[in-house]
């Protein structure tokens, strides 16, 4: 069963089209990832989801509902961090987390919610004081109270330390693991690689590619490094490789070739036998396409 549905969702600001034509759904149990560069349409395709923003034209259904009319009937499933999340400043972590289990009128205890996000020792200090990451890490807390059906967090990893990254993705795991959908933009690509099942690349407003990490890197047919050890390099050796169609970048360096492939396995056959040809090749390894290679890729255009 899909539990986001957006059917052809464009949202203008004046002659701004922040979302233009988007279609995405989000199954049931799955951690989607939502990428996109600065400005592609991310927070708003969120905020229209859960109607802080009305859209220009398009649907949206969450849980089956209209996202728009039923907006209340879809908070109340969903665990929300969004951007700029308004701490109280006066008020403690704790207060903070025991506020949203009254909202919400859920019996959780807030000392296993402010563990489960690091945030137990300083739960009695005021928010005021608390760093950024502190902040994220506190309304990551607020976000899981009532163990919602859906969580929509939009950039998550804002301020995180490297704990705090590691702590966000157990919670997605786990919080998937329980059952629930898990919808997470983030400019930290490491991170969405390490947790999503699929991922959604938007750009301008539109998506540019979706689907499960692999499944694109595979599409673009490589974005595969070959790095070739040799016993020396000649700059004939370098121009022969760059010569070789589907190479797209070729560069030495501590006594090996990083060759960057667009083409398939016969370019990278063809590189291999350039180097033994040349009577220098020692040993090599294949590095497939990163997420961030594959992100570049949809976003940047061709090289
Ligand atoms: N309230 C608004 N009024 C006018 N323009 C807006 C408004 N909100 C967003 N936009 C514009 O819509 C486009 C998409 O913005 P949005 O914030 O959705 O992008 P994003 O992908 O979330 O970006 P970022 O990664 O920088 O947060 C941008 O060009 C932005 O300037």
């Amino acid at each position: 069963m899909s539990v986001i549905e957006i059917d052809e969702l464009t949202k203008r600001f004046g002659e701004v089209a922040a979302v233009d034509g988007l279609s995405l759904s989000v199954e049931e149990g799955e951690v989607f990832g939502f990428l996109g560069p600065n400005g592609a349409g991310k927070s708003t395709t969120i905020n229209a989801m859960l109607d802080f923003t009305k859209p220009t034209s398009g649907e949206i259904r969450v849980f089956g509902r209209d996202a728009n009319r039923e907006s209340v009937a879809v908070r109340e499933r969903s665990g929300l961090l969004l951007e700029g999340y308004g701490a109280y400043p006066r008020l403690t972590g704790r207060e903070h987390v025991e506020h949203a289990i009254e909202t919400k009128d859920a019996d959780d205890d807030p000392d296993q919610l402010l563990d489960r996000v690091g945030l137990r020792e300083a739960a009695d200090r005021r928010a005021g004081g608390y760093s950024k990451g502190m902040r994220q890490r506190m309304a990551l807390a607020v976000a899981l109270v009532g163990d919602p059906d859906l969580l929509v967090l939009d950039e998550p990893s804002t301020g995180l330390d490297p704990n705090g990254a590691r702590t966000l993705r157990e919670v997605v795991v786990e919080e998937a693991d329980r059952g629930a959908t898990v919808f997470f933009s983030s400019h930290i690509l490491e991170q969405v690689d390490a947790v999503a099942d699929r991922i959604g690349i938007l750009l301008d407003g539109s998506l540019a590619a979706v689907g499960e990490v692999g499944e694109l890197q595979r599409e673009l047919g490589a974005g595969a490094t070959l790095s070739v050890w040799v016993s020396a390099v000649s700059d004939a050796l370098l121009a022969d490789l760059r010569g070789i169609e589907g190479v797209r970048d070729v560069r030495a360096r501590h006594g090996r070739v990083e060759i960057a492939c667009d083409g398939g396995g016969e370019t990278k056959l063809r590189a291999l036998n350039a180097v033994a040809d040349a009577g220098v090749f020692e040993d090599f390894e294949v590095r497939d396409a990163s997420l961030s290679d594959v992100f570049s890729k949809y976003t940047e255009g061709p090289a």
